[in-house]
């Protein structure tokens, strides 16, 4: 990944330079304060090479999720092009900078030695498994990052769009009975990682607490994304304007829930959305994600073998 580029092309969708009131980074993402929020280009900042999803953070903020590797390069490279040296969000970045300097290197080499010493140090990982899933994770999303980038022309494979609703971003934190211990970057990594594995070109995945956000992300997927996962939590049960956003497109979409709302509440029984989706699943937790994410890869391939036209796809030629 050219990280300057990768920058450059950052501060170009959010509006430039001048727009960036500060940047800071944590352990996967750039926080980004923006003057002007509407500055933002969001499709074109969801084909920055690398970046894995964005979240909208209050009037005027954004994060654009890089992953834990990635992220320092990229925010390093993003300051010295404004000027500025923001600032560490400290509780949860990485002690020092020698440890992602080590992590870009296992890349290239996959030294038994040197991945195990690697990880130890720098991804506080509970045993040496889960180590090297940890690598073999951060390795994969840089071969994808750099597999789209060398290939700048079409794939012929399509591209998922991942969007979640209302407190999604508090998984791990929000009720855990509930929703399970897991983390918001857990179920990113499980989605890029299911995505990749299905042949989906692309994932990109994108939360957002406000319900016109997500409304305006999906009318951007229009000709963009061959495919859609949602889960729009507590909006599932209000909204007609998501419900018409989906019809709007018509890009075939998969409903997820992590819990069995068929056995919460009265008022979780209901679903806007449901008539304008293939399926829903609900009630596997984030592995709902990884199930409806290949069903999607099912389908799109099913209507490719059947003839049936996919969405139209002027942006990359894909579809
Ligand atoms: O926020 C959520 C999450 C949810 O969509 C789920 O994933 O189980 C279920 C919704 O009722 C709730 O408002």
């Amino acid at each position: 990944m050219d990280v300057d580029a990768v920058a450059s092309k950052v501060l170009q969708s959010v509006g430039g330079a001048q727009n960036v009131v500060s940047s800071t980074l944590c352990m996967t993402r750039l926080r980004l304060a923006l003057v002007d929020p509407d500055k933002v280009d969001q499709t074109a900042l969801f084909d920055v090479p690398g970046v894995l999803g964005i979240t909208k953070r209050g009037h005027s903020g954004i994060e654009v999720v890089f992953g834990p590797n990635a992220v320092h390069s990229v925010y390093d490279a993003v300051s010295q092009l404004c000027g500025t040296n923001g600032g560490v969000d400290t509780e949860d970045a990485p002690a020092n900078q020698e440890h992602r300097l080590k992590v870009s290197v296992i890349r290239g080499s996959h030294g038994e030695e040197d991945v195990g010493t690697l990880v130890s140090s720098t991804l506080d990982a509970d045993d040496e498994d889960d180590a090297h899933d940890e690598v073999d994770f951060l390795a994969s999303l840089l071969a994808d990052a750099e597999e789209e980038e060398d290939a700048g022309e079409p794939t012929g494979r399509p591209a998922l769009l991942v969007v979640n609703g209302p407190n999604i971003n508090m998984l791990g934190i929000r009720e855990p009975d509930l929703y399970g211990s897991e983390s918001f970057d857990t179920l990113l990594e499980l989605c890029h990682t299911t995505a990749h594995e299905a042949g989906f070109a692309r994932c990109t995945c994108f939360q957002s607490n406000h319900e016109g956000d997500i409304v305006d992300t999906i009318q951007d997927a229009y000709g963009v994304f061959d495919g859609i996962v949602i889960n729009p939590a507590a909006y599932t049960h209000t909204s007609v304007a998501l419900l018409d956003a989906l019809r709007a497109v018509s890009i075939p979409t998969i409903e997820v829930h992590i819990s069995r709302v068929d056995m919460r509440e009265d008022f979780r029984q209901v679903s806007y959305l449901r008539s304008a989706c293939l399926e829903t699943i609900a009630g596997e937790g984030i592995q709902g994600y990884a199930h409806a994410i290949r069903s999607l890869a099912d389908h799109l391939g099913d209507a490719r073998e059947g003839g049936s036209p996919l969405t139209p796809h002027p942006h990359t030629g894909r579809g």
